[in-house]
């Protein structure tokens, strides 16, 4: 288990990060959610030993992950981080990057565990490709298996699709995650898409203000968004009578109190997404066609979490 307790963290005079706790049992996959500044990167550092404390503890088991003043290595050997920016090799191939910290004495099973890898990232055509004539979103799955390529006990990703298409990300982040459940490697992810979140994790954080806002699981947290900020990570809401309320909850009856007036319809694919006047407010909600301009509409709420 990975335990973190009353972590205070601060680069210059502002604390980034104050009296953070929380645990992740082996093999779990655990989010970190907030803005942008909120902190998510920088405590993915602080758990992979790259700054010291201000104050608390990390404990990885019974080992205690300390900072660059009594390391001269920064990083436990049981521990990958990819970082946003990642670091490879540019002059040698992928397939020799990935297998950069794989044993040589072993030809034939280096290069088993390196056909492997590249299947988890889908990159097997692209083996025996300088890392340099990528683009941005390969390298990213470059780094991604030369991370899991020695099977750490943790694995640290930040943002760990943002430079791949959509084309890619859907099969490969499935690909990834059901390996890493697989070889219970334990995963914490710092992201803003839910789509790493809602299917994947088992608790989520979110964090603000330099705190921990809520844990959860993401179903508890989808269904009972206590504060907006939440809401708006699963998707596009509103507050009516000071409840939250996401967009495929409101729906168009024949008769209500809510009475509003459309204002514009945005094609999303299988819906509209529909923008109305109501008591001057902005609301959004989900319609299968497209509606009018300055059609009156009775709308009601839905419990359908
Ligand atoms: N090396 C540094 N020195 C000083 N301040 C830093 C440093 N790195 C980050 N910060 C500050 O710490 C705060 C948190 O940054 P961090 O990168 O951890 O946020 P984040 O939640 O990961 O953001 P994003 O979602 O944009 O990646 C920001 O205000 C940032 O400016």
């Amino acid at each position: 288990m990975l335990q973190v307790n009353n972590l205070t963290f601060q680069y210059k005079k502002q604390p980034i990060l104050k009296d953070i706790s929380f645990s992740v049992k082996t093999g779990e996959h655990f989010s970190i959610i907030g803005e942008s500044g909120s902190g998510k990167s920088t405590l993915l550092k602080l758990l992979y030993g790259t700054y010291d404390l201000n104050e608390g503890n990390i404990f990885w088991k019974d080992n205690e992950i300390l900072g660059p003043k009594h390391n001269l290595i920064i990083g436990p050997e049981y521990m990958k981080y990819v970082a946003q920016e990642f670091d490879l090799m540019p002059f040698i191939t992928v397939a020799e990057n990935i297998g950069a910290y794989l044993s040589n004495f072993y030809p034939e099973e280096k290069q088993a565990r390196t056909n492997e890898l590249l299947e988890v990232v889908e990159l097997q055509a692209y083996a025996h490709i300088k890392v340099k004539e990528l683009s941005g979103g390969q390298k990213q799955r470059v780094a991604i298996a030369r991370a899991i390529a020695k099977q750490p006990e943790v694995l640290l990703l930040d943002e760990p699709f943002s430079h791949i298409d959509n084309f890619k990300k859907q099969s490969l982040r499935r690909s990834l995650f059901k390996y890493l459940k697989e070889k219970k490697i334990t995963c914490i992810v710092a992201t803003h898409d839910k789509d790493d979140v809602l299917s994947f994790s088992d608790h989520m954080m979110v964090l603000h203000d330099a705190k921990i806002m809520i844990k959860g699981t993401p179903q508890q947290l989808y269904k009972n968004p206590e504060d907006k900020l939440i809401a708006s990570f699963f998707g596009e809401f509103n507050v009516i009578n000071g409840g939250i309320i996401y967009a495929n909850q409101l729906k168009i009856v024949d008769t209500s109190n809510l009475k509003a007036v459309v204002k514009k319809s945005y094609y999303k694919g299988y819906y509209y997404l529909i923008e109305a006047d109501l008591d001057g407010n902005n609301v959004f909600f989900e319609h299968k066609k497209v509606l009018k301009k300055g059609l009156p509409i009775c709308l009601s709420i839905y419990n359908n979490l």
